[in-house]
This record gives structure tokens, C-alpha cells and sequence, in this order.
């Protein structure tokens, strides 16, 4: 089969200072990135920040008030979407229901393979890689939600598109058989090299399937990163909060190189002298990468704290910690493996020693 073989490595898709609104209402304000041959990008953020929109404004199927959109080395942003050879697949999955799931398909082909035979060898083809062979006949209300799903993903690489845009293609799913489609899709996208654009509001799948996440909010794109980049270093509190889960300390006030302070509580974080001193400062830390000690002591900003609830979660605990602060208390919130939980004997009430380690402290300013 013959796919468009974009060179790997080199800038395919660019969107540049694309502006737009409804209205007075600013959906996208001056977002630009762009993505490499053969490369899987989701748009992250809350609901109404723009992800759509968006997506629409890369396939045609929204006009921008400012911005230019570049498929393939040519600028189509004049282009409806009918002339950007674009592939869709949309969260309800929008099959003709008086179309079997082989005509579905067929529908995507017909105007470019007019030989009956060609058709019938690409469908059966396409059903192949979504696995759906046997099911070619069925009408769309006789397949499952997954099952519709896949038939609308063949459709819309059935005609080879210069790029796959998929709009939230799994969240009308059950748990189960989203995680299994979304290594389905991951897989079938790789090989056949496609760069895909997916908007999603599932963090989870953000970094389970992308090469790299732009994260957005109100309308702007707030960090581009590969998800290991957008996890451990977040852009912002608001991305760190949005992605994963994140301990905030706040009111602290910087007062020496790497050295934090809220009245008796010192801690001393890598912050590369982003916050400057004297400045008011927020602190950050996963949970996972708290340090839980029992009565052992900890040689990274160790601290007293006292156990205020635990939550059973199978493979670990998670554990609501208080650290008496001069002024008031913090809560944090620690992720323990259930094996240390039972090794250490931890239990609600327990006076423990927790540590931070100094590198997975984030310093942002306040
Ligand atoms: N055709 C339209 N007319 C007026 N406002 C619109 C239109 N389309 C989108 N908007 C507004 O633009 C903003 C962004 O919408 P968009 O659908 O892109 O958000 P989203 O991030 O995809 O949200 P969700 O995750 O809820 O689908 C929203 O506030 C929405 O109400």
C-alpha cells in the first residue's frame, strides 16, 4: 500500500500564529507548533480551552482570522478540508447506518479507485489492520462501540491521508476497550508512518500514545513537550496540576540560592535561578517521589510528619501526610508501595520522617 513517505525527521505539519474567534470570544490566541513526519501529537487541556477548534483549523473545517496552516512543505490555508487529503475520525463515530461497515470504508476509496476489484482488495486489506475481518458485512448498530470505531479509523486511512486527525476517537469507549485500541491505533499509526494529530482530555492517554503533548488552556498553548518533558518539568502550576497529579507548598519565599522558606520549614530545591531571590515562591512535588522513612531519617530536606489517612490502591498506598508549619499546616499527599506500607508497619496517626528529594522539587514563582 502506498502511504505519503514523509522523510522522519523533517517539519511536516506547521501551524503558525493561528488566531480565532466566535464573535468577541477568543477560542485560539496566536498558537503556532508544528510536527515531524511521521509523528503522533495530542492536543491536552480542559474542556473549552480550544482543542477542537483547533483540530478543525488544521483540517479546513474552520477558517482562522489569523495563521497559516502547512501540510506537507504547501500551505492549504486556503484549502477546504476536501482538498488537504486529511483523514477524521470523530468521537461519535459518525458511520452511515445504512452502510455496511465494508461500504463505510469503500465510501473514503470510491472516488480514487474506480477498478470494483481494487476496491474490494484495499477494504479487505484495511478490515485486516483494524481487525475486523468477518465483520465486513455488518451494519454499524450490529458492531460494538470499539468495533464502530475501528471502521471509522479504516475510513479514514483508507484513502492514504497526508494527515490523520483524530477528535477525542475514544472517549465514547468503556476503560477496557480504550487502553486496547489506543495500543491498536499507536501501532497501526507507527507503521504506517502518519502524522496524526489527536485532541484528547485524557492525560493518561496523552502520555500513553504521543510522541510529544502541547498542552493548552483558554485558547493558548501553554507547553510542548515529549511526555516525560511535560511530566517531570511542567511548564506552569497549572500544567503540573493538570497532568498527573502534584503537592503544592505554597507562600514560600526564596531566600538564598536553592534554599525555600515558610516560617520554621526550610527546603532547598534545584530551581536553576528561575525564581528570583527574595520573591514569593511555590514548591512542587509528585507524589511518587516523596520519601516515606518510618523512623529513619532521610538525608534530603528531611522532615517530621504525621500519617492522616491512607487510601488502599493495590500496588501502592496513597498516603495524606501533615507537616506542622509554623502558621498552619501543609498537607501532602505520598504514593508508598504497599510492600514498604507493611515493611514499615505505617498505619493512620503514625508520627513518620519523609524526605524530598532535592531534584524532584519544583520551584515556581508565586
Ligand atoms: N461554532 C462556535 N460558535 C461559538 N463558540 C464556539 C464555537 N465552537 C467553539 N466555540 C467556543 O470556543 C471554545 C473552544 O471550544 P472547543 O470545542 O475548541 O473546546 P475543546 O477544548 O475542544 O472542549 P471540549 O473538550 O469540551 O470538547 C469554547 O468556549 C466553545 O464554547
Amino acid at each position: 500500500m502506498i502511504m505519503n513517505e514523509p522523510v522522519a525527521g523533517s517539519r511536516y505539519l506547521e501551524l503558525r500564529n493561528v488566531t480565532m474567534s466566535f464573535n468577541r470570544f477568543t477560542a485560539l490566541e496566536d498558537v503556532s507548533f508544528d510536527a515531524e513526519a511521521g509523528e503522533f501529537l495530542s492536543i491536552l487541556g480542559p474542556s473549552g480551552c480550544g482543542k477542537t477548534t483547533l483540530l478543525r483549523v488544521a483540517a479546513g473545517l474552520e477558517k482562522p482570522d489569523r495563521g497559516t496552516v502547512v501540510i506537507a512543505g504547501r500551505d492549504v490555508s486556503g484549502l477546504p478540508v476536501s482538498k488537504r487529503n486529511v483523514g477524521i475520525v470523530f468521537q461519535s463515530y459518525a458511520l452511515f447506518p445504512n452502510l455496511t461497515a465494508e461500504q463505510n470504508i469503500a465510501y473514503g476509496l470510491t472516488p480514487r479507485f474506480c477498478d470494483r476489484d481494487r476496491v474490494r482488495r484495499r477494504v479487505t486489506e484495511l478490515l485486516d489492520m483494524v481487525g475486523l475481518v468477518g465483520s465486513g458485512h455488518k451494519y454499524p448498530a450490529q458492531l460494538s462501540g470499539g468495533q464502530q470505531q475501528r471502521v471509522a479509523l479504516a475510513r479514514a486511512i483508507a484513502g492514504a491521508p497526508a494527515l490523520l486527525l483524530l477528535d477525542e476517537p475514544l472517549s465514547a469507549l468503556d476503560a477496557k476497550v480504550r487502553s486496547r485500541l489506543r495500543a491498536e491505533i499507536r501501532q497501526l499509526q507507527k507503521h504506517l508512518g502518519i502524522t496524526t494529530l489527536m485532541v484528547t482530555h485524557d492525560q493518561e492517554e496523552a502520555l500513553a500514545m504521543a510522541d510529544r503533548i502541547l498542552v493548552m488552556d483558554q485558547g493558548r498553548l501553554l507547553q510542548t513537550g515529549t511526555p516525560d518533558e511535560v511530566y517531570d518539568l511542567p511548564a506552569s502550576p497549572f500544567v503540573a496540576s493538570f497532568i498527573g497529579s502534584m503537592n503544592f507548598i505554597r507562600d514560600l519565599v526564596k531566600e538564598a540560592p536553592g534554599i525555600f522558606r515558610k516560617g520554621d520549614l526550610s527546603l532547598a530545591a534545584d530551581d536553576s535561578g528561575l525564581v528570583p531571590q527574595g520573591t514569593r515562591a511555590i514548591l512542587a512535588v509528585r507524589p511518587e517521589d516523596i520519601v516515606l522513612n518510618g523512623s529513619g531519617g532521610s538525608r534530603e530536606n528531611a522532615l517530621p510528619a504525621l500519617v492522616r489517612g491512607m487510601e488502599y490502591r493495590g500496588a501502592s498506598y496513597r498516603v495524606t501526610l501533615s507537616l506542622g508549619v509554623e502558621g498552619g499546616c501543609s498537607t501532602l499527599e505520598a504514593d508508598v508501595p504497599t510492600r514498604k506500607i507493611r515493611r514499615l508497619g505505617i498505619h493512620e496517626n503514625m508520627p513518620v520522617n519523609i524526605g524530598i528529594p532535592v531534584d524532584r522539587l519544583i520551584a515556581y514563582v508565586a
